[in-house]
């Protein structure tokens, strides 16, 4: 069977190799050794024919097998490692003529395995089983994109010369100040009997103040973009809003950059543009199969090449106005208000600036050309509504210490003693992100376990 004695080492010492790498590197002839699960099967006269995937790409390998040597619990869902020589199909594809196919684990249908071969299902089906999720060719796609999106992301800030850092998940700050906050103390009763002091809260025991799960990490990235001029954090923030709606959940990744010396909204627009589009623009290079494998609905990304419209909030408040003459801007814009914006924009993500002072939180700055006004923004996009939220930040030492919330951000207004810079930031909704490159419908289905109200049991 081999030709000679190094063929035969190579074969039996070589661990197996995954299968995007197989069909890049290996040829007609090689004896290789891979892993994977079952796809889907199809019995012949004389061989069984399988598609074998390992998640790690999109691609497949068939692999056919002489019927005399096919193990009994061969079946779909079940996960093998295959041994082999392989040739080309008729129709010219790779595939592995397997000597030997051991199965390491038995996908036991009868015990209620919930996706059958070839069967398409629908995303509310398939979120009843988070844990098996993964299993599927649309999920694990997301998955993919998910990974090639974090790593855009990554690639594009370094090109642009941005450091990252880390930024804390527990702190004593609501940056927001929206009061949608989880509170985080020990559930040990003995530790929070000996850390409480007299008259102290149980939530104040343990950090001698009430500490939260971040909702943004922004006022720490402010801190540190003070000496390091170009900084970004991407992690988990969480939110407590009562919302059980298709584009929020309780914890959710932000990308959250802060750039010194940032005194124009225009540079901010110009970074949160070019960052949009460039983190697109790798994906749709890099992973075009996955990308359309892993989108509900075909989305025209066409954007990507196109200048983002910029709208003044007025501007914004006559556009909604088209949609519902009764629009009121005390309550600001609804997603339908959004969803309209965009598509009056010509479906293109567009800009907000220039937003009511009381609409917004402490630490955005006054316009100079009205004071009633903030050098803030919103990016709507296709599909979501908001995507990034930022602002140039108030550096006036005074101005700050007016609008301060509270007496723990005494260290805030020190960045602005201390070699203050005017800076600028903003925060990307990845989940968001992810919703309008891949038009799905559900937050709920670009994350692997999505935590929402009355929802976080796996
Ligand atoms: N870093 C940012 O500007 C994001 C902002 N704090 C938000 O949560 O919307």
């Amino acid at each position: 069977m081999f030709k000679n004695f190094k063929m035969f080492r190579r074969y039996y010492n070589s661990s197996a190799k995954s299968i995007a790498n197989v069909l890049k590197n290996k040829e007609s002839g090689d004896f290789i050794s891979v892993q994977g699960w079952v796809k889907s099967m199809r019995k012949m006269k004389e061989n069984v024919f399988f598609d074998v995937s390992d998640g790690c790409s999109e691609k497949r390998l068939q692999i056919l097998l002489n019927n005399s040597l096919k193990p009994t619990d061969l079946t779909p869902g079940s996960s093998i490692i295959a041994k082999g020589k392989l040739s080309l199909s008729p129709k010219g594809d790779l595939e592995l003529n397997a000597e030997e196919v051991k199965v390491l684990g038995e996908c036991i249908v009868s015990e209620g395995y919930p996706f059958a071969p070839k069967k398409q299902y629908n995303a509310d089906y398939i979120r009843q089983y988070l844990h098996l999720r993964s299993r599927t060719n649309k999920f694990s796609s997301v998955l993919r994109i998910r990974d090639a999106a974090t790593f855009a992301v990554h690639e594009h800030l370094h090109e642009q010369g941005y450091i990252n850092v880390h930024t804390p998940i527990l702190t004593s700050n609501d940056c927001e100040g929206a009061g949608e906050v989880f509170t985080v103390f020990p559930d040990n009763k003995e530790t929070l009997k000996q850390m409480s002091k007299p008259n102290q809260s149980k939530e104040e025991a343990y950090f001698n103040s009430k500490v939260f799960l971040s909702v943004s990490g922004q006022l720490h990235l402010e801190a540190l973009s003070h000496g390091i001029s170009k900084v970004y954090t991407f992690g988990p923030t969480f939110r407590a809003e009562n919302s059980r709606s298709r584009l929020h959940l309780s914890e959710f990744y932000m990308l959250e950059t802060e750039t010194a010396f940032m005194s124009d909204i225009k540079q901010l627009t110009d970074h949160i543009e070019n960052m949009v589009v460039e983190m697109t623009k790798k994906i749709l290079n890099k992973y075009p199969e996955d990308l359309k494998k892993a989108q509900d609905i075909e989305v025209d990304l066409s954007w990507v090449n196109k200048k983002f419209p910029i709208l003044t909030y007025e501007e914004a408040v006559d556009i909604a106005k088209q949609r519902d003459v009764s629009f009121n801007s005390e309550e600001g814009f609804t997603k339908e208000d959004e969803m309209f914006i965009v598509k009056h924009c010509g479906n293109i993500p567009t800009f907000i600036i220039d937003w009511p002072k009381e609409k917004k939180p402490f630490y955005m700055k006054e316009c100079t050309h009205d004071s009633t006004k903030v050098d803030a923004l919103d990016l709507l996009a296709p599909n979501v509504g908001e995507v990034v939220g930022g602002s140039l930040r108030e550096n006036s030492y005074e101005k700050l210490k007016e609008n301060l919330p509270s007496e723990n951000l005494e260290w805030y207004l020190d960045l602005r003693k201390f070699g203050s810079v005017p800076t600028g930031g903003c925060g990307l909704g990845f989940e968001r992100y992810l919703q309008m490159i891949l038009g799905i419908s559900s937050i709920k289905d670009v994350i692997p376990f999505p935590r929402w109200p009355h929802n976080c049991n796996l």
